[in-house]
């Protein structure tokens, strides 16, 4: 029997620099979107047990993290990946809507100017970082609807001079664009079809003929809440039928638990900042 030859992935990895913020502070003291509810238990010990396996999966796979210090009183720093979006070495830091995570800015801001980056910018607008603003290769794609406010895109544009192209969120599930759409690699993307307004869902039919479209069931455990290094796919454990599809496309697909910071309404990408280069 001629044994079978698995072929050998399409899919590259490029080595990525991401910030992350240990939970250790993280508690659900407030309430700011539909997962969050103060009066369920939190496992701290146990979230930091489980964003510990996730940093350590991310130096597997030869990536660089960088961390933050957690600040007391700041229990949702740990979604990193809200602290600020960095292209081309540039810093544009966030401006949070809520007032629970307004300090979060200027403290994530600090760290970059402490960490020799010399271009960067506290905004004027509203937005909360990666969670609204995706980089794929030929643009930046922009969430509105619930957090980062419409004038944040085009202050976006005109600091990193690459074009936005705005997405309006509608279901309040989905607040913030990383919970219903990645980045897969250049110009590839999956996304949660019911996550945008009718307009919004034709641009991107139009613009990402190829995506990947995520079931209802796997967008509603955030399986779009991912991080991708090109061929390397981590995203939350439970969203198997996308992972299925990823394997499908030649990606290799790394499922995390992430249950606790989920508590939070955050998960993967969430804990994520990527630092591009
Ligand atoms: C995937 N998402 C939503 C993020 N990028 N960040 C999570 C932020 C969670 C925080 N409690 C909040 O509601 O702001």
């Amino acid at each position: 029997m001629t044994p079978s030859v698995q072929p050998a992935s399409p899919r590259t990895a490029r080595p990525r620099r991401y910030l992350m913020c240990r939970p250790v502070h993280f508690e659900v003291s407030y309430s700011i979107n539909p997962w969050m509810d103060p009066g369920k238990p939190v496992d701290t010990d146990l979230a930091v047990l489980q964003w510990e396996r996730l940093r350590s999966l991310y130096l597997a796979h030869g990536h660089t993290v960088e961390l933050i210090d957690p600040l007391p009183g700041l229990p949702d720093m740990v979604y990193a990946a809200n602290g600020a979006t960095v292209v081309d070495g540039r810093v544009l830091g966030a401006r949070f809507r809520n007032a629970e995570r307004a300090a979060e800015g200027p403290a994530y801001l600090r760290w970059f100017r402490e960490h020799g980056y010399a271009d960067t910018r506290y905004p004027d607008h509203v937005n909360e970082g990666e969670g609204d603003f995706l980089t794929t290769a030929s643009r930046i794609l922009a969430g509105r609807g619930f957090r980062s406010a419409p004038d944040a895109h085009r202050e976006a544009e005109r600091f990193f001079g690459r074009p936005v192209l705005g997405l309006e969120l509608v279901d309040p599930r989905f607040y913030h664009l990383d919970t219903a759409l990645a980045v897969l690699d250049g110009d590839e993307i999956m996304y949660n079809p019911e996550a945008f307004s009718a307009d919004s869902l034709a641009l991107l039919r139009r613009h990402y003929p190829d995506a990947l479209l995520a079931t209802p069931e796997d967008a509603a455990v955030f399986g779009l809440n991912a991080v991708s290094d090109g061929r390397n796919v981590y995203l939350p454990e439970p969203a198997q039928t996308l992972a299925a599809a990823l394997h499908a496309r030649g990606f290799t697909p790394h499922p995390v638990d992430l249950s606790e910071l989920l508590k939070g309404g955050g998960s993967v990408k969430c804990c994520t900042l990527e630092l591009r280069p």
